[in-house]
């Protein structure tokens, strides 16, 4: 990945106001918040960054896919975040402000179908508020796949009205028109938003960290509300009725078997995927990326044992049907040598 211009040193020469600062990445599944996030790591310089990464299903997928960060500034939490609200993330916060190395700036991806108001709120009004200062909520847009019917998610309409500020991602994969009508869609929820057009997340980083963009007083309404009934913030999951299958495989699976899968087998409710990957015919470890309509595979090195772990997410999945047709990817058994038959006299 190409370095940016830009370094921390130059962009953040006022370093620390009161409070640690916090820049919240929200954005819809697939639509580049870790991508974005390394762009981050990639160009902060000497900053100390913690990133505390939020992911919906039970595997964690995006710690592997983080790059360039010491694996002692990541703290993760499955779930939903903006679900269990409060004490887990109050929590995850304190432990990265306890730390004996100073932390100087926290960064924190939502799931995908997170809405970001609970957290900001959680950040705002509890005791987080007096340690803590929200620079900014930033919403990840995918241009090429974001429509007016937003998914059909409250989370993904939420991430953009409570958002700062809009990274308007993956504008090599969409058509001028399409990206005057997703601007005009963003201006209309929120006129004046402040829209930055990226490729693969890179944007200068002066531009999206230390930038003051979230006012406190301007949530004072919702904060009573969430005061007066937390449960009215919990629901968006039933709401939007995404769940999700992990698969897990200590066996490789067969390329031509898994392709199959793909192109012919796969349901067209599955919205997104990810995963590590192992095929009995590479010894390559392979990054799955799904989403929407698009699929790639990028090649890595393994530093553990090979094994497959997949995530889907999508609406009304059927889980058992997902994991047969997984099973079946799998290569057969290969008996390893010292149980391998011995020659028989006969
Ligand atoms: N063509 C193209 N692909 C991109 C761009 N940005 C990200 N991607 C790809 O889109 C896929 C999803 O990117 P992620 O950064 O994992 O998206 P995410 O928002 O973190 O996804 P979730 O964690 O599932 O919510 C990956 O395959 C990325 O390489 C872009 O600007 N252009």
């Amino acid at each position: 990945m190409t370095r940016l211009n830009y370094t921390l040193s130059d962009a953040l020469p006022s370093l620390p106001k009161s409070g640690m600062p916090v820049t919240i990445i929200t954005g819809f599944l697939g639509s580049g918040k870790t991508t974005l996030l390394n762009q981050i790591l990639q160009n902060k310089d000497n900053l100390k960054i913690a990133v505390l990464v939020n992911e919906f299903g039970d595997i964690n997928i995006d710690e592997q896919l983080l790059i360039s960060v010491e694996s002692d500034m990541v703290e993760l939490d499955n779930g939903c975040i903006c679900c269990t609200i409060n004490d887990s993330l109050v929590d995850a916060v304190y432990r990265v402000l306890e730390r004996e190395s100073k932390v100087d700036y926290l960064v924190i991806e939502t799931t995908g179908i997170a809405d970001p108001l609970p957290i900001i709120i959680t950040f705002l009004s509890t005791e987080l508020k007096f340690l803590t200062r929200v620079d900014a909520v930033i919403t990840v847009v995918d241009a090429a796949a974001f429509d007016a019917k937003h998914f059909d998610s409250q989370a993904a309409l939420s991430q953009i009205r409570y958002g700062d500020m809009v990274i308007l991602n993956k504008i090599d994969l969409a058509t001028e028109d399409k990206i005057s009508e997703v601007k005009a869609f963003i201006e209309n929820i929120k006129p004046g938003f402040r829209i930055l057009p990226s490729e693969y997340g890179k944007v200068p980083l002066a531009l999206v960290l230390d930038i003051g963009l979230t006012q406190a007083d301007d949530y004072q309404g919702e904060i009573s509300e969430f005061r007066r009934d937390k449960s009215a913030f919990n629901n968006h999951l039933a709401n939007d009725g995404f769940s999700f299958v992990s698969f897990t495989s200590d066996r490789p699976l067969e390329i031509e078997k898994f392709e199959h899968f793909l192109t012919e087998q796969l349901s067209n409710n599955i919205f997104r995927a990810k995963g590590i990957l192992w095929f009995q015919e590479s010894p390559a470890r392979h990054i799955f990326q799904l989403s929407g309509p698009r699929y790639d595979l990028q090649d890595a090195e393994w530093t553990s044992q090979p094994k497959n772990e997949l995530v889907f997410i999508g609406r009304n999945l059927d889980e058992s049907l997902i994991k047969q047709q997984l099973d079946d990817c799998l290569a057969g058994l290969i008996l390893p040598n010292k149980f391998s038959l011995p020659n028989l006299p006969w």
